[in-house]
């Protein structure tokens, strides 16, 4: 069998496996190179792994509410072994399932680590291949930032294949992952402090939401140091010590990185190909996932772009129909819905409101109140909603909410947002009663005027 292909894609994520599987459906002969297990981070190291372990988490808030409903709780225990067996197994039923897919959509693929030997090709273990196009979909991995002895703390991944719930657990950045695993674990047990620069966490998500989160889970008995100077991390014995600026060392049994992300663009063979980095590492792409070498194209998080899963995999076929489907599909990320998995969830699609006023006055329109069966349980979470309206038009520019099931109902109110949406369309929408999603379509007092340029909140 001959070794060109039409296309070769370097990894088997998210990306490369939308954009290989699309473009073997438009004729093309594909080869998809993976050096470890096919699904990439996302099936994994990212999404599923943690939301399964999310779910383990969420077990806590239904027995903490369970003997107000009439249950009686006894002795309720997390067993992490128990949940790490059985959440290989169904990353091992994943794997196998995206490698039918692959074979099933007449896509080669070679197990082992791509490196670009020059225009058209690339070599893996003996192999030489040719390739008219090249896919490069190589993702990212966790990087650390100048803390000395950072680098000693866990990443992502090495937690979400912890066996144990550490006691002490110390999370230093305040992101997606920072967020997500800190109340995740809190929920497993551990005690939890998260430490940052900013003054609140999620760095460009709605204000009233980054505060909302913050109040949250410190309800919820997460320590949250705001503003910290991280100095030195060191091992001590079976934990660490972390000094922050101005405070005593502090001692954690476990600490997670969770400052960023880097792309996978090191030891590619990029220069053999003439083709240059961008800022971060990441590799520079056009609307259409082109590089400027001709036939060299790049999708998902090696593009550093938006890193989620649901891009990657739109970027990629984008880049199949176009290159292979004879069709003109530019993609760019915009009104792109997302969800951060803490407990109480956020999800969140359009403008925030301080980016919306540059561009015009506005009307918010809030609901914030205890859910049904919250206040059932005499419980005080709350769930918060937001509608962001142009004031001259009545267009809604942003939905926001933090609050169960958010993601899900964010979900379905992005589809009206990118329709264009107005107010008065919520407005004339009849509620299905009693839920929390009806709170959308009942605002009827605007919260507030925003004049177009005022800023509410530091950025
Ligand atoms: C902890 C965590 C949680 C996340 N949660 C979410 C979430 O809830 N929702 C969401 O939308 N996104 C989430 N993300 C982000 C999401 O996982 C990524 O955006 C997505 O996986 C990117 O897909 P990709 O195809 O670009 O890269 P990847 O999925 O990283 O795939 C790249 C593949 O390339 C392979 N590879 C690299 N170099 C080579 C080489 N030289 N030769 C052969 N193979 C190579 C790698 O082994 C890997 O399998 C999460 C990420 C993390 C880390
Ligand atoms: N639910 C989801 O969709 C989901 C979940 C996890 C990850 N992701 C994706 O993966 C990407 C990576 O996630 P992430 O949390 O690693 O990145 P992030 O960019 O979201 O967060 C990084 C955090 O590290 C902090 N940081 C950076 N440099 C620092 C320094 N020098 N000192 C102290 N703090 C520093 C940042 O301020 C920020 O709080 C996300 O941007 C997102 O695209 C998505």
């Amino acid at each position: 069998m001959s070794e060109h292909f039409d296309l070769i894609t370097i990894g088997g994520g998210s990306g490369g496996v939308a954009a290989s599987r699309r473009a073997a459906a438009h004729g093309a002969r594909v080869a998809l190179i993976e050096s470890d297990a096919l699904g990439g981070t996302c099936v994994h190291r990212g999404c599923v792994p943690k939301k399964l372990m999310m779910y383990a988490g969420q077990f806590r808030s239904a027995f903490d509410t369970a003997a107000a409903f009439g249950w009686t709780m006894e002795n309720e225990q997390f067993h992490m072994e128990t949940w790490q067996d059985a959440k290989n197994a169904e990353l091992e039923r994943l794997d196998k399932i995206y490698q039918q897919m692959l074979q099933s959509a007449n896509v080669e693929l070679i197990n082992g680590l791509a490196q670009i030997t020059g225009r058209g090709r690339v070599r893996v273990g003996a192999r030489e291949l040719s390739c008219t196009h090249l896919l490069i979909a190589t993702g990212g991995r966790p990087s650390a930032a100048p803390i000395a002895g950072l680098e000693h703390a866990a990443t992502s991944e090495d937690m979400l294949n912890s066996r144990t719930v550490p006691r002490r657990m110390a999370v230093v950045g305040a992101g997606y992952i920072g967020m997500e695993f800190a109340s995740i674990f809190s929920r497993l047990g551990s005690e939890v402090s998260v430490f940052f620069r900013d003054h609140s966490p999620l760095r460009g998500f709605d204000h009233d939401l980054r505060i909302r989160l913050s109040q949250a889970l410190e309800r919820a008995g997460l320590t949250l140091y705001a503003g910290s100077n991280m100095e030195s991390l060191t091992r001590s014995g079976n934990g660490y010590l972390l000094q922050v600026r101005g405070k005593e060392p502090m001692a954690f049994d476990a600490v997670l990185n969770a400052t960023g992300r880097i792309p996978n663009t090191e030891n590619l063979g990029l220069q053999s190909i003439g083709l240059e980095l961008g800022p971060g590492a990441a590799i520079p792409v056009n609307d259409y996932s082109a590089t400027v070498v001709p036939g060299v194209y790049a999708v998902g998080d090696v593009t550093n772009r938006k890193n989620l899963t649901p891009l990657a995999i739109a970027e990629g076929r984008a880049f199949a129909d176009t290159v292979f489907g004879g069709l003109d599909i530019p993609f760019q990320a915009t009104e792109v819905a997302t969800a951060v998995f803490t407990e109480p969830s956020i999800g969140t699609v359009g403008l925030t409101e301080n980016d919306a006023a540059q561009q015009g006055a506005l009307i918010i329109y809030e609901a914030d109140f205890r859910p049904m069966a919250t206040a059932f349980a005499q419980r005080s979470d709350r769930t918060y909603m937001k509608l962001v309206v142009d004031a001259a038009s009545d267009r809604v520019l942003g939905i926001h909410m933090i609050g169960n099931d958010a993601p899900e109902i964010i979900q379905s109110l992005a589809v009206s947002l990118r329709a264009g949406v107005t107010k008065r369309q919520f407005d004339q929408t009849i509620a299905i009663h009693p839920t929390t999603a009806e709170e959308f379509v009942l605002m009827r007092e605007p919260a507030r005027r925003v004049p177009a340029g005022k800023t509410t909140f530091p950025p």
